[in-house]
């Protein structure tokens, strides 16, 4: 018992604009552009203490004494109302606010496929609550969400704006997250067509608005998945190391400060160790710099390979099994994910060491090699070319398959970067620029990643070929 930590739950994506308070809404267009995390309060303290009090009254206890409701740069914000030192508990929400698949009625419930995960039902259980306006009892907390032209999670892109982010395996998973959420909406809406008093007639674009607000803003509780008012005003700095905890024996969340805080400075959380791919696909933003960032690379054995049907062959036998590529449905392949490289006493860190396995596979010649391979995989743990191969040339040769691989992948960012550079933006429009600015760092934060992993295959051909 006692306290859990938990990072927010990337959950992923939305619901339909509501009739949002004009006080209370934000646009993060309209704000100024963010440039340090001790943004100072744009506040409206009579709607926050409403707010407040409005939850306080909900859940028959305080929730916070030292934190008010106002917009930064990053929207909807939480700011100091009094000095925070670090380790202050500065908020305190019973599990009783939370909304989740438990507020849906059990005989919608057994009409809900398996498969459908639960941050869909919490997106389901989000539109019955907006569906009754201000007779819920989350009105205030639901009728300040962000609308759907206020977020910007890449599935809500248009095939435009998704083309500025086409070198990035970001433009794969969006299109493949869209489809998942059609199909969950076609089997979702059956089961809400039952129940017509509850949600009336839930269309996609609601159902996709729902799904994203939950990915951005909810969290991963002990039974599934819930949003949590209040807690999900906070915005993410990737520095915080402050996260939302659970008090199971005081069956509430809460947040502990990590830092001390001035009046009117705005309180952060870290959501969790996220790449800007995650942030701009589950959370629908991006950071200039992203420590965390990570790059997917899909490498496959090319048909013409002479040697194509062996070297599939001897991958299967070695679990690394190839999927069809989903969006040509031509090239079976695998995905790797790659991040900035690190060495530490004599380790590299950042190329997965299945990715050098892989690329060795590719560079056989002959059967003779492929046999080599699998017989040395015998002799030690089972897995396949983990260690170099023993002729040097071909080491290199493996090497270069990545090298010329990630060559091409960063071609391919900088000339979409400079299309970013060089692309004219019709003025106002505002979610285009904002979108322009979210492809820019993700590429470059790609752009960071496939650097350093060349680079460092450069140095390891040219080491190689001179041992
Ligand atoms: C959990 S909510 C936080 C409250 C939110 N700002 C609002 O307006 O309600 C997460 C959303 O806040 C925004 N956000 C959070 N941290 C951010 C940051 N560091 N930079 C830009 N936007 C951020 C993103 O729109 C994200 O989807």
């Amino acid at each position: 018992m006692g306290i859990v930590l938990r990072g927010a739950a990337p959950l992923t994506t939305h619901l339909r604009p509501l009739s949002l308070s004009s006080r209370l809404r934000c646009s993060l267009a309209s704000f100024p552009s963010p440039t340090s995390t001790q943004s100072k309060e744009v506040c409206n303290l009579k709607e926050s203490d409403d707010f407040l009090q409005w939850l306080r009254q909900k859940c028959g206890t305080e929730i916070s004494s030292v934190l008010s409701v106002g917009s930064s740069v990053c929207g909807r914000s939480l700011f100091a109302s009094k000095p925070i030192e670090a380790g202050d508990c500065i908020l305190e929400i019973p599990f009783s606010a939370h909304i989740s698949a438990d507020n849906l009625p059990l005989e919608m419930m057994a009409l809900i496929p398996n498969e459908i995960d639960s941050q869909s039902l919490v997106a389901v259980a989000l539109l019955a609550e907006q569906k009754l306006g201000q007779k819920s009892d989350w009105a205030p907390y639901v009728n300040c969400l962000p609308c759907l032209g206020e977020m910007h999670n890449s599935i809500f892109w248009s095939k435009e704006e998704l083309e500025m982010i086409r070198p990035s395996f970001v433009y794969r998973e969006t299109i493949d997250l869209r489809k998942q959420f059609e199909k969950d909406f076609l089997a979702l809406k059956t089961a809400m067509e039952n129940f017509p008093d509850l949600f009336g007639n839930v269309q996609l674009e609601n159902f996709l608005h729902a799904r994203a607000l939950v990915s951005s803003r909810a969290w991963e509780i002990i039974k599934g998945v819930a949003m949590i008012p209040f807690a999900d005003f906070l915005n993410h700095d990737v520095s915080s190391d402050s996260v939302l905890l659970i008090n199971v024996k005081k069956q509430r969340d809460e947040v502990v400060a990590d830092r001390n805080y001035a009046v009117g400075d705005e309180v952060f959380i870290r959501y969790g160790k996220f790449s800007n791919a995650t942030l701009l696909l589950d959370f629908g933003f991006t950071l200039p710099v992203n420590c965390y960032d990570q790059v997917r690379i899909f490498m496959y054995v090319p048909s013409d390979d002479p040697l194509y049907a062996e070297k599939c062959q001897l991958l299967h036998e070695h679990s690394v099994p190839l999927k069809l590529n989903s969006n040509t449905s031509k090239e079976k392949e695998r995905s790797f994910l790659i991040k900035q490289v690190k060495t530490s006493k004599g380790k590299v860190k950042g190329i997965p060491l299945a990715l050098r396995a892989f690329a060795r596979v590719l560079s056989a010649t002959s059967v003779i090699e492929l046999e080599e391979m699998a017989k040395e995989a015998a002799q030690s743990d089972g897995r396949l070319a983990r260690s170099p191969l023993k002729n040097r040339q071909r080491e290199i040769q493996a090497h270069l398959i990545l090298f010329r691989h990630l060559d091409r992948m960063i071609q391919g960012h900088l000339a979409a970067l400079k299309g970013l550079q060089n692309m004219n933006v019709v003025d106002g429009n505002k979610s285009f620029s904002i979108r322009r600015k979210m492809a820019k760092d993700l590429l470059s934060g790609e752009l960071r990643v496939l650097y350093s992993a060349h680079s460092w295959l450069a140095a390891y051909c040219k080491d190689t070929r001179s041992a």
